[in-house]
């Protein structure tokens, strides 16, 4: 992993709000073309580290690159070349889908193909339905699709799953994976953590605003194994969760 080149490289970032500090001194980089997590408890400093890099909130001190640019200097360049996820509140209410994806086209100053980034994310019969008028999972799909408009290196999904049923998980869980397989680097925040095991080259667990942890979801299983870590319960060969999938069928639901 050494001589992967970074994608991002945080150093010794901090952010306080007022007298609290949410963000203790964090570094870390994220590498070329991996799946990154951010996991941790609520209120440990995801989503403030994330919108950082982002360019969409001010750290107090530290150091933030992006593809080599420096948050400080060349923000601007920076959002060109990362896709975020908008906020639900810009999809304006009686806006279609492609009419949506051509506004957001339009502010990036791209020529995007609508019905193209549709069928990427499996929503290309809700063309021209409104934002409101689709599912959480479908929802969720849209959102990811807006983060693809202008080509990004970098992605960066804020809790790309939360709500959605097992079936809409997984098949969210394979865009992101074909996300990356084009070449995308993917960052990713989730309380999940079979999503993080499956989905995530590294993790980083972040906790009252530090890294406690930051390796391969494998290694650090083996570390805690290591410590002579026994589950308590015999674990049975298959879950509730795949009882649900097998019942359910794999296949989009919400059509
Ligand atoms: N604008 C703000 N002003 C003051 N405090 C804030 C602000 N934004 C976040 N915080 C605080 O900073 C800490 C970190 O918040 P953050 O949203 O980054 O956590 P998180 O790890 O993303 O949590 P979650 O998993 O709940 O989304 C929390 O204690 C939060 O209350």
């Amino acid at each position: 992993m050494q001589d992967k080149q970074a994608m991002i490289r945080v150093k010794d970032l901090v952010k306080k709000y007022d007298d609290f500090t949410a963000v203790k001194g964090l570094s870390f980089d994220v590498f070329e073309g991996e799946i990154f997590g951010l996991l941790g408890p609520n209120g440990a400093g995801k989503t403030t580290t994330l919108e950082i890099i982002e360019t969409l909130r001010q750290k107090t001190s530290g150091e933030v690159f992006v593809n080599g640019l420096s948050i400080d200097r060349d923000a601007h360049a920076i959002k060109q070349i990362i896709g975020v996820q908008l906020q639900a509140a810009g999809y304006y209410p009686n806006l279609n889908l492609i009419e949506l994806l051509e506004l957001f086209s339009g502010l990036y100053g791209v020529k995007a193909k609508p019905m193209e980034m549709l069928e990427k994310v499996n929503l290309q019969e809700k063309a021209k339905a409104r934002y409101k008028a689709l599912s959480g999972g479908q929802k969720q799909r849209f959102s990811i699709a807006t983060t693809l408009i202008n080509s990004p290196k970098i992605v960066f999904l804020d809790e790309p799953t939360t709500g959605l049923d097992p079936q809409a998980r997984r098949n969210l869980w394979q865009l992101i994976g074909e996300i990356r397989e084009s070449g995308t680097t993917v960052v990713l925040t989730t309380h999940y953590m079979d999503e993080a095991e499956q989905l995530c080259d590294r993790v980083a667990f972040v906790e009252r605003g530090e890294i406690i942890a930051l390796d391969t979801p494998d290694q650090l299983i083996d570390n805690l194994l290591k410590t002579g870590f026994e589950r308590k319960k015999e674990v049975k060969g298959a879950n509730l969760e795949d009882v649900f999938i097998h019942l359910t069928g794999q296949e989009w639901r919400e059509g």
